[in-house]
Order: structure tokens, then sequence, then C-alpha cells
């Protein structure tokens, strides 16, 4: 059976990329095929897996740079039953492409929003001038930039090889280490692995609403590697948490601090059990 795999489209994302390596591991490691199935939105393509029109989908969470992606978190908290299969690591590698010959020839600078952040102080420093367009994707405007005057585009090397578009600026993000967490989500429920994620809401905004929840964690000796906050989206001032533990719902502690959980939380999800993958920079990942 051949598996279907939702991203964010079109061709030529970092998205694709993070695929890309993903479908190659499937291949390497269970000898299982898969497409590519291209969707123009995150949440489309966490939607695609809730519906059963795709298997999987591989979405960003979190940049090293800018952090989240709050439409991933959000969308994951909304849809039910979606799972973390895997969490893959992709080094990011931002390029300037243009058909201009120089710099003060460009007017306009499309990118994603993330794209756009983790490049802000490299454009304020040598395109200070120009506007910067929010694109759906760092891969959309790449079509219509070779006939758009004075534009140019935020996206990858690999990008720029698969829609031909020359590179004016080789290395534009404003730190070396830049990478994004993509994680891959599914229906199958997962019990293994060396990372787990949840979500909760707190019954109450009072004192010691957040610490209670926490120290169930704390007082097992189990490692927190993350926490973000969203806003519940019901009133000013309320929100949720979402945490990463390093832990497997194999092991007793883990067991424990999720049966205790539930007493200080109002609606608790757990998104899964997982391992990670380090996608390598290759010439074509960047
Ligand atoms: O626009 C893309 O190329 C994407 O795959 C999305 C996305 C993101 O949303 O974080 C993925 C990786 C990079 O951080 C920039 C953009």
């Amino acid at each position: 059976m051949t598996l279907s795999i939702a991203y964010l489209g079109p061709v030529g994302t970092y998205t694709e990329t993070a695929t890309l390596a993903y479908t190659q591991w499937l291949q390497e490691t269970q000898g299982k095929d898969s497409i590519l199935c291209p969707y123009p939105s995150i949440a489309q393509t966490l939607q695609a897996v809730a519906t059963q029109e795709a298997d999987f989908a591989v979405v960003p969470v979190e940049n090293s740079t800018e952090g989240s992606v709050t439409i991933t978190l959000d969308t994951l908290w909304q849809l039910e039953g979606l799972q973390i299969q895997k969490a893959l690591v992709l080094p990011i590698h931002h390029c300037l492409l243009a058909t201009v010959s120089s710099l003060e020839e460009i007017k306009t600078v499309y990118s994603h929003p993330q794209a756009l952040a983790q490049c802000q102080k490299t454009l304020e420093s040598r395109l200070p001038t120009v506007q910067l367009v929010p694109t759906a994707s760092t891969a959309e405007a790449l079509q219509s930039l070779k006939t758009e005057k004075n534009s140019g585009a935020i996206a990858s090397s690999r990008a720029s090889q698969l829609y031909n578009l020359p590179i004016l600026i080789s290395y534009l993000n404003d730190y070396p280490d830049n990478c994004t967490r993509f994680w891959v989500v599914g229906l199958e429920t997962t019990t293994e692995g060396k990372y787990l994620s949840l979500g909760f809401s707190t019954p109450a905004n009072e004192p010691g609403a957040l610490v209670r929840p926490l120290a169930v964690f704390a007082q097992r000796e189990i490692n927190l590697t993350r926490i973000e906050s969203r806003p519940t989206k019901r009133s000013l001032g309320e929100y949720l948490f979402f945490i990463d533990i390093e832990g497997s719902l194999t092991q007793s502690p883990v067991q424990a601090a999720l049966e205790e959980l539930p007493k200080y939380t109002e609606v608790l999800k757990i998104f899964g059990n997982y391992d990670v993958l380090s996608i390598q920079a290759t010439g074509n990942n960047k």
C-alpha cells in the first residue's frame, strides 16, 4: 500500500524537503512507498489526516530563531485524534531569489512570515526600503517571480533549482544555526519514543494553576523540554499549555504522571510519543 503524505505546498517548500526525508526513511527502514500531496495551508494538511484523506501530514512546529508555528499548535488542539508519529529537524538556509541583477532593483520581497522573520535583521541592513509581502509558503510566489519586475523571494536553494530562479544572496538568515522542527502527524496512537507531547487547559485562573500540573512531572524527575502557551480564544488572559517531556508511555513514572494529571487540568490531550529524525543539510536540502 502506498502511503499518502500531506504537506504545505507547492513543490519547493521547506516542508516538502522535510517530507521527502521522511519518505526516504520510511522506504529504507520499513520498505514503504509514499506519495506527497501538497495542500495550500498547514491547517488543511492536518485536516486531511483528520478526515482520512491522507495517511500522514508533515507540519512545521518550531523554529530555533522565531519560535512556535502557532497555527500548527492551534489546529492540533482543535482537531480530534491526531497523533505525532515522529519529529524531524531540518537546518533552514534561506536565499534571496530574483531575476534582477542588483539589490537596488528590488522593491518587493515575498515569503512566508516565518522566513521573513528569520531574516529580519539581514533584510533591515541589506534591503532596508523594500516592501515585505507575506505569502502562504516560501514557494508560493516563485512561479510569478519570473515575470514580475523588481521583486525577490526568500526561499531555499532547492527551490531556486526547481523554479529555475537565480540566487541573488545565498545566505540570508540572521542566525547560522537556524533550524525548524516538524512533526509527522497521523491517526495511529503512538506509545513509544524519547519524547511525549501533550496539551492542557487549567480548571481556573488561580495561584498554582500551572505549577500543580508541572509539579506532577518534576516530582517524578521527568524532564520538561518545552512549554508554550496559546490563548484559549474564549476570553482574554485564558491560556492552553503545550508541553514536551522526555519520556515514554512504556515507563511507569510517565504512566503515573499521566494518571495524576487530570486532577489539575480541565481538558487534557496526549499528542503522542515519538523519536526525532535529524535531517542532514545537503546541497538539495538547504
Ligand atoms: O514556507 C515554507 O517553505 C514552509 O515549509 C513553512 C515554514 C514554516 O512555517 O516554518 C517551514 C520552515 C521554515 O521555518 C519556513 C517556513
